[in-house]
């Protein structure tokens, strides 16, 4: 697993290591500079003529630094300074006066086009509001230039903790970022303007020696290959029995989409209790499944209660649609399932009238909204969200003590503990209708094997993302869709479990 920082958590590290470890900045700057040299002499960047742009706080003197390495390499260097010196931090002024006493040449606006390489140490994690006036020139000359850009720890620009771009970023093809790996670099657009990442060690403390009230991670496909496990003495019955209650009259797709996913996942036994109206379709496209017919003005209560009894687990919603009839079979499961519970799609939609029964549930539940479903469940908007994924989606798993996972670009995975994690498998291809489904069936297979509520969201959302990335590969982004998403995981469990 890795683990990532805001800017402000940050900060704390490097207080910390200073302060109380008695690790001089200096020395801390030092090694920074000298990975990014290292990225820039290991990576082959065309070093024929380096500028190095540099802010007035430290990120701007781990630049200076890192010009007079380059220089004393005998590599042509210019610096220039675009902070005002009347804020310059103690570490740059003393970075620009062991430079100046080794001659590294220092420059003012000369044309970016004599430049081979690019490195960007105008802000760092200290960026905290918008960029504008000359800084913004600067960064959209730097985007125009052809030279090949490196970014000292995050790209200037980038909200360190949300991957916003505030006002303007620099578009990076590297970005060496000290210690952690920012959450502004994980989540978009700062994902897109960062380049390729690499995380260098510069000596920092490490946690657990600071607590953070939350700390966040992703789950990775070496993971998974840890956890994943698969008894061969096992039987369809050990290995789960899923009962899901999707797909209306309109939308069998959304039911055999998430049964047949549930089903590659590795559960022993699946049945669906759907609309009447699927019988002629759903058992044909798969017959691998059970199922119970309802008709248009039923529930089949009791046939459903034993359905309830007889399953390990329960999903309801993909397909269901917001009519009486889906609302009366969310109040019945919620009053009645014993068993752990995943709710998707039309099922969070309904879900906000029935918020007391929801609280009332004794078992699990794990909730799969995306952004639209968090919105109405939460009154809260979408960009609300995107200003604080981690702590609103902990929050609202907290709230509804729930597992919660939040579906995007980069999903959010809570269950308003410590951890919050971030899936950064997966890839645009995914943006197609039924994904959603997919992953719903995902989970309920992984609940059904015995896999912990928090460990099957991280496990299933990092599988459904694997699978997005093979289909990619194969199909393409644009011709992938979501059954492929099916066949592919098949094959990410086969290759890593
Ligand atoms: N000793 C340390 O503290 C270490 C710091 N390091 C570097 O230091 C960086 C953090 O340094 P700082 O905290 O000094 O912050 P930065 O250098 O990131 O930037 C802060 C400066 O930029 C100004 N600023 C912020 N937003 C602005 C905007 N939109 N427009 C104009 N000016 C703006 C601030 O007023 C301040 O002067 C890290 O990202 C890392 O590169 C590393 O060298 C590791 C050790
Ligand atoms: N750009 C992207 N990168 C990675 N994953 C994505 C991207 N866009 C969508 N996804 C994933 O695809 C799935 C879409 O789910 P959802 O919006 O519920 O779709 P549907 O309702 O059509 O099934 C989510 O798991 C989401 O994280
Ligand atoms: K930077």
């Amino acid at each position: 697993m890795r683990e990532f920082v805001s800017g402000t958590q940050m900060k704390q590290l490097d207080r910390y290591t200073i302060q109380e470890i008695g690790i001089p900045s200096l020395v801390l700057m030092e090694r920074a500079a000298r990975s990014v040299y290292d990225t820039m002499i290991k990576e082959r960047l065309p070093l024929k003529k380096v500028l190095v742009l540099c802010g007035s706080g430290n990120n701007g003197a781990d630049g200076v630094a890192l010009a007079r390495m380059l220089h004393l390499s005998n590599i042509s260097v210019d610096v220039e300074i675009l902070g005002n010196p009347s804020h310059f931090t103690t570490e740059m002024k003393q970075q620009i006066e062991i430079a100046k006493k080794y001659q590294v040449a220092f420059v003012k606006n000369k044309s970016l086009s004599e430049y081979t390489t690019i490195v960007d140490a105008i802000f760092g994690v200290g960026l905290d509001r918008e960029v504008g006036g000359g800084y913004k020139e600067k960064i959209k000359e730097i985007n125009q230039a052809d030279a090949k850009v490196v970014a000292v720890d995050i790209p200037s620009g980038i909200d360190s903790a949300t991957g916003k771009v505030l006002g303007c970023a620099v578009c990076a093809d590297w970005t060496v970022s000290f210690a952690y790996e920012k959450l502004g670099t994980v989540f978009y657009e700062g994902a897109e303007y960062a380049g390729n990442v690499r995380v260098a060690d510069i000596g920092i403390v490490k946690m657990p020696e600071i607590c953070f009230p939350i700390s966040t991670y992703t789950f990775e496909e070496k993971d998974l290959k840890e956890k994943l496990f698969r008894r061969e003495s096992g039987n369809k019955g050990t290995f789960g029995k899923v009962l899901l209650i999707a797909g209306n009259e309109m939308t069998s797709g959304a039911a055999l989409l998430s049964a047949s996913s549930a089903l590659h996942t590795g559960v022993g036994m699946v049945k669906v209790h759907t609309r009447k109206e699927n019988r002629a379709i759903l058992p044909v496209q798969l017959p691998e499944a059970m199922y119970c017919f309802y008709g248009k003005k039923e529930i089949k209560s009791e046939a459903l209660a034993e359905s309830l009894e007889w399953a390990d687990v329960v999903g309801i919603g993909p397909g269901l649609g917001t009519n009486k009839q889906a609302e009366a079979l969310l109040e019945f499961v919620l009053k009645y399932s014993k068993r752990p519970l995943v709710i998707d799609a039309d099922g969070l939609n309904l879900l906000k009238s029935k918020l007391d029964l929801l609280e009332k549930y004794e078992y699990p539940v794990i909730m799969t909204p995306h952004l639209g479903e968090f919105s109405r469940l939460s009154g809260l908007s979408i960009k609300d969200w995107k200003q604080q994924p981690i702590e609103l989606t902990n929050e609202l798993a907290h709230r509804y003590n729930v597992t919660l996972v939040c579906k995007d670009a980069r999903t959010v995975i809570a269950d308003g503990g410590q951890n919050v994690y971030v899936n950064t498998t997966g890839n645009s291809g995914m943006a197609t209708a039924g994904s959603g489904d997919v992953l719903t069936g995902i989970l309920l297979g992984l609940l059904a094997q015995g896999y912990a509520p928090l460990d099957a969201a991280v496990m299933g959302v990092c599988v459904h993302g694997l699978a997005g990335d093979e289909a990619a590969k194969e199909k393409g982004k644009y011709a992938m869709v979501a059954g492929d998403l099916i066949t592919y995981t098949g094959d990410v469990l086969k290759k890593r479990g």
